[in-house]
């Protein structure tokens, strides 16, 4: 298995977000990367740095002015004078318009985030979009016939919608490898979200596909974030009826329960008969995760990469969450070598 880096993730540092009413540093931070980097260089896999792709890419789930906007938001808060992270002061909520996307930085941020916790600053396009290219460059690599690949994006991308950054998402780095791979020739591909939370976003851009099968297993919205996406009742709409698959679970979940939640995924997928996978990995569903509150252990992770690999599929896998910094690598490691069987 290949693993694709950037080190451009690391422009992206130096924001604050806002988490349970205080403005504290990020919890997505570089090291995260650092040390995952570590963990699968120690495991013997190869690390490339990811091909460029067209900025049109990005344009196969993303919509071209939220794209324009992402790309220069903060070169234009600068020539205001501005300096620093950005964050929005306010959102098109119930009552107000979004059918007008208004014309200053501060309406158009709130506009295309739906949260005050991802931070843009200077660096942040070039490394959002570093990670982008790390996802295509795993799909590609799986489309060229490698088995699988692992790429290692930060900052991560499932909450990213078509026209919608949140969640420490800015890209969608799992639908963007999801649509290269049906680019490439494979009919049908299913998204599996191990996340901690909900991927909101990659669900928001498959959600009228019936070539694209999302499967998301999370911690229920009713308590957690994204709170307003990832109810068992969203199936999907239009063709995309029956393609997404919702199985959010409580606070505390530990291993039984989310194993059985990975079988009936597991089940799902098979039925689709994909012809690839994409597995957005967060391993924030640790114990010790300090955002998250769910129980799996170290020991978990490579039983989840060898249950995955039972489905023998070409896979790519695209790093999401994850914030446990210490023992990051060791979880993500254990999923790839778990898949790998060496574990
Ligand atoms: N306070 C915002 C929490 C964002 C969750 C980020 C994440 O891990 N998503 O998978
Ligand atoms: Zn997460």
């Amino acid at each position: 298995m290949k693993v694709v880096h950037s080190p451009l993730h690391a422009r992206h540092d130096g924001g604050k977000e806002l988490h349970r009413g205080e403005l504290v540093p990020c919890f997505e931070m570089p090291v995260r990367a650092d040390y995952i980097l570590k963990a699968v260089e120690r495991a013997g896999l190869e690390v490339l740095e990811p091909r460029s792709f067209a900025h049109e890419s990005l344009l196969r789930v993303h919509d071209a002015a939220f794209v324009e906007f992402l790309r220069t938001a903060h070169a234009e808060w600068r020539s205001l004078g501005k300096q620093g992270f950005m964050l929005p002061s306010g959102f098109p909520a119930r009552g107000l318009r979004r059918d007008h996307i208004p014309s200053g930085i501060n309406g158009r941020m709130g506009y295309y985030a739906f949260d005050a916790s991802t931070p843009i600053v200077e660096g942040t396009w070039d490394a959002a979009l570093a990670a982008a290219h790390c996802a295509l460059t795993a799909a590609a690599l799986v489309a060229e016939g490698e088995k699988s690949a692992y790429a290692l994006c930060r900052p991560p991308g499932h909450h990213a919608g078509h026209a919608l950054y949140g969640g420490y998402c800015f890209l969608n780095n799992a639908a963007l490898a999801a649509q290269h791979l049906r680019d490439r020739g494979f009919a049908r591909v299913a998204v599996l979200d191990v996340d901690y939370h909900h991927g909101n976003g990659t669900q928001d851009i498959f959600w009228e596909r019936s070539d694209v099968l999302f499967v998301s297993i999370h911690a229920t919205p009713e308590t957690e974030y994204p709170y307003f996406l990832g109810y068992a009742d969203e199936r999907g709409a239009g063709a995309g009826e029956g393609y997404t698959l919702n199985l959010p679970l409580p606070r505390g979940t530990g291993w039984k329960e989310y194993s059985a939640a990975l079988g009936a995924s597991l089940d799902a997928i098979g039925t689709f008969s994909p012809e690839a996978l994409v597995v957005s990995l967060g391993v924030d569903t640790y114990e010790g995760d300090p955002i998250s509150a769910f129980k799996l252990a170290q020991e978990h992770y490579p039983l989840i990469g060898q249950r995955l690999a039972g489905l023998k599929l070409p896979t790519v896998f695209v790093q999401e969450g994850g914030y446990a910094v210490d023992e990051i690598g060791t979880n993500v490691a254990g999923v790839l070598e778990g898949f790998l069987g060496r574990r």
